[in-house]
């Protein structure tokens, strides 16, 4: 993440003053001298790694590999600083298939804010979810168990979210594209935890080119607060009785905060409380008590305000509320759209039949993968889409625009694992691979073919998953008589290849 290179240089130095002119008054002397000591460091990149696909030894391999100096993020046990690096995070091939996702720290906060207990099957709505970094976290906090439904009301930032879930490997998901608002009407009392990590001002004080700030009116702040009040009530409707939400924001003014728990909290008394969540934190960082014109309600102080001193962050914030009681039953429900979308399942007999292909084929033993996820397979066009079993069950015909993952696909010679179905479950095949010499790697890396210097026992045309010497994953090939076919779709593909030794 570079710092912004924003057209209207200008507009952005305005809207970081006007904004620590409003923040001033909330802080201590010392406190104050901090931030602005904290706002001349830059801000180290992090990632967070992916555990379906790689394990934290991975990361320390990485950082041997490519001159990264790690620094661990103290409320993420997957999430990492890198402090220096001789080739950039955003320039490997482990990024590219998926093995982290580069987000800014505080980022990491919210979703380690839940509590999850291993094994649970949680069916969870991240109400607004593009492009997917915090989808991707709770994806790998659920070990892909559960079943989370990533919705994002803008069409246009859906493909984003699409990708990004498709790169991460996630089998159990869908992607919605309705307003946050409609779901507390359309399912109350569903999802055992929410996420809203709400549209805000973006007002961190560590402007980013993912995270630009600009000057927000009084108006317009008004606006968003008003939608973040509404997107939260609608989200602790779609909550069960007993279930956790997550309330965040990459801003600190205590409007889109504080305020906005206290409206919900005003408007609805006695259904959710906001509980202390100090135990995932090193050192606290309470919620506002007041401001210079108004105090909150006490329990308000239970969420968490990520002054960028605190913790060496972009400025953040985050609350985990749980749900105590219902709301009143005279609030709407409405039934939710429908769309004819028959599901068309493999049958019993295929399901056999493919698995012992890839047995034969791959050394793959797909079946005690699936299981654990709880999918199913099903067929749409020339893919098998791995599939929640759970969708079906809790939301029908629910017009959805991706479910699941497309695993493998149809080709002259049966069925291969597709890119993502590579990248997910590459590492469990035992056959069917073909090692490259080292010296391969980096052309490999750019997307060319490479000759295969002693030929594969298997046809030409067969579909093969590319290691090299120490067997990390490159992705698939194609055999064709003396060369191998480079299959990495052009988004992975590396311009300048790193070597790695
Ligand atoms: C802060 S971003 C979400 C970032 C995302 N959670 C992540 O970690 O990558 C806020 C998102 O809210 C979406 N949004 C805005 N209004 C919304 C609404 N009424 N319902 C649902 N999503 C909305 C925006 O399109 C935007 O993608």
């Amino acid at each position: 993440m570079s710092r912004v290179r924003s057209s209207s240089p200008s507009a952005a130095e305005r809207a970081l003053e006007e904004a620590l002119a409003r923040f001033r008054p909330l802080l201590s002397a010392e406190e104050w001298q901090a931030l602005l000591e904290e706002l001349k460091r830059p801000l180290a990149p992090a990632l967070r790694l992916n555990p379906l696909k790689a394990s934290p030894s991975d990361v320390q391999t990485w950082a041997e590999w490519y001159g990264w100096r790690l620094q661990p993020v103290p409320f993420c046990p997957t999430g990492w600083w890198v402090c220096e690096a001789t080739y950039p995070v955003s320039q490997t091939i482990e990024h590219r298939l998926g093995y982290y996702y580069i987000q800014e720290a505080a980022s990491m906060l919210p979703v380690e804010l839940f509590d999850f207990s291993p094994n649970a099957r949680p069916l969870i709505l991240d109400m607004a979810a593009s492009p997917g970094g915090k989808t991707t976290h709770l994806v790998a906090r659920t070990s892909d168990r559960g079943l989370i439904i990533a919705n994002d009301s803008s069409r246009e930032r859906l493909t984003a979210l699409r990708l990004v879930l498709q790169t991460w490997g996630a089998i159990n998901l869908a992607v919605t594209g309705f307003p946050g608002e409609r779901w507390g009407g359309w399912y109350p009392e569903t999802f055992d935890a929410v996420l809203l990590d709400a549209p805000c001002s973006m007002q961190s004080l560590r402007p980013l080119e993912s995270h630009p700030m600009r000057p927000i009116s009084p108006g317009e702040q008004q606006r968003l607060a008003q939608r973040q009040v509404a997107l939260l009530i609608s989200g602790l409707r779609a909550l069960k009785v007993g279930g956790q939400m997550v309330y965040a924001t990459c801003t600190l003014a205590p409007e889109e905060n504080e305020a906005v728990l206290e409206a919900a909290l005003q408007r609805y008394p006695g259904v959710f409380e906001i509980e202390p969540v100090d135990d995932r934190l090193p050192a606290p960082a309470p919620a506002l008590e007041a401001t210079p014109d108004h105090s909150f309600p006490p329990q308000v102080r239970h969420a968490v305000r990520l002054w960028p001193h605190r913790f060496h962050t972009a400025g953040f914030f985050a609350a985990r509320l749980r749900k105590v009681a219902s709301f009143p039953s005279e609030l709407v429900t409405t039934p939710p759209p429908k769309v004819r979308m028959p599901l068309a399942w493999l049958k019993p007999t295929e399901v056999r039949e493919l698995y012992e292909a890839l047995k034969r084929d791959y050394g793959l033993d797909l079946q005690p993968l699936l299981e654990i996820q709880a999918a199913g397979l099903l067929r749409r066009q020339s893919y098998l889409y791995a599939i929640p079993r759970a969708f079906e069950i809790h939301f029908g015909n629910l017009p959805v625009v991706t479910l699941g993952l497309a695993l493998l696909e149809s080709t002259p010679e049966g069925w291969t694992l597709t890119h993502e179905g590579m990248a997910r479950f590459g590492r469990h095949c035992e056959r069917g691979r073909v090692v490259l010499p080292e010296e391969m790697v980096p052309a490999w890396l750019r997307g060319e073919d490479v000759p295969l210097v002693v030929p594969p026992p298997w046809p030409a045309s067969r579909v093969v998953v590319v290691t090299d010497a120490r067997g990390r994953i490159l992705g698939r090939g194609r055999v064709q008589r003396a060369q191998l076919k480079n299959l990495l779709p052009r988004r992975v593909v590396l311009q300048r290849a790193p070597l790695t030794s």
